[in-house]
């Protein structure tokens, strides 16, 4: 196995947010209740469809139809849970690629378990902060909630170990994101501290990992790009506003007008 993760060249992103905003990928998002909205504003800035259908009596109908799936346990209930595994059958009897975000895992035990038994299922991807992907690979991990406790490159390992346990492409986020089939490695620059004081950024990122999922090509390729084009769109937006509050905006409008050359090392200009 090669660890050793490189960095992931701008024109590679660019050609996988090409095809993005030409296909227009339809996201089936089973996501938390605190997200909804951005995570939909955030897919629809890129050019991607979502839509939120979340009763267990439709979910398998729409997962079967859409192009990916995310799932999202931030706030599981038990009806949500049921929804979810019948997304994600119907979604893999259909062929069609299902992302995990395995929000605080490893802090609870029922949605621990809960996700234990979904990476079984064959996801095309997952994608989680540090303590997340530390806990769901069986380290240990000082997550707080749904924040992360744990520097991103220390769980590289185990984002290594999951992928190739379950199949999926893993995405470990933080200062530095990094993907991993397991075989090879991808480290992803930009960001912002400032990321981390606004809610859904992780989230909003793992139902573009999604839609990304969905292009054709190589899904490690294609996930890495959904983690640039988001890092470089927080990094834009965080260098030109005062705080929080006036970053959802700004973000959205990066997203909107990225442009293939900022997604290049040098991200301002
Ligand atoms: N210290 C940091 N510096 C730069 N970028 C960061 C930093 N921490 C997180 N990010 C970026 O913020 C985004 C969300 O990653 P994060 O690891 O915070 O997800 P998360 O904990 O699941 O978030 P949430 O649960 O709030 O949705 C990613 O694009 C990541 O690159
Ligand atoms: C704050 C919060 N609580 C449950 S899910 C969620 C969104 C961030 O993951
Ligand atoms: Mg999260």
């Amino acid at each position: 196995m090669n660890t050793r993760p490189y960095v992931f060249p701008g024109a590679t992103a660019a050609a996988s947010l090409r095809q993005l905003r030409a296909s227009a990928p339809l996201v089936h998002c089973l996501t938390n209740d605190v997200v909804q909205s951005f995570t939909a504003n955030v897919l629809l800035a890129l050019g991607a469809s979502p839509a939120m259908v979340t009763d267990p009596a439709e979910a398998a109908q729409f997962s079967a139809v859409a192009d990916a799936l995310l799932v999202n346990v931030g706030t599981l209930t038990r009806p949500h849970a049921e929804a979810i595994h019948a997304a994600i059958h119907a979604a893999n009897q259909a062929g069609k690629p299902w992302v995990l975000d395995p929000v605080a895992v490893g802090g609870l035990s029922w949605r621990t378990e809960f996700c234990l038994g979904l990476i079984k299922l064959k996801p095309a991807a997952i994608r989680g902060n540090a303590s997340e992907i530390r806990a769901l690979s069986g380290l240990s991990a000082s997550g707080r909630g749904v924040d992360s406790g744990d520097d991103s490159l220390s769980a590289l390992p185990a984002a290594q170990q999951l992928a190739l346990g379950t199949g999926a492409v893993v995405a470990v986020t933080g200062e530095t994101d990094y993907v991993t089939d397991g075989e090879r490695s991808w480290s992803v620059p930009g960001g912002h501290l400032m990321m981390t004081r606004i809610v859904g950024t992780g989230c909003s990122l793992s139902a573009v990992v999604a839609a990304f999922a969905a292009l054709p090509g190589k899904r490690l390729d294609n996930v890495t790009a959904a983690c640039r084009v988001m890092s470089c769109a927080g990094e834009r937006a965080c260098a030109v506003v005062k705080g929080p509050g006036s970053f959802t905006p700004e973000f959205l409008d990066n997203l909107y007008l990225m442009r293939e050359e900022w997604l290049n090392g040098e991200n301002i200009g």
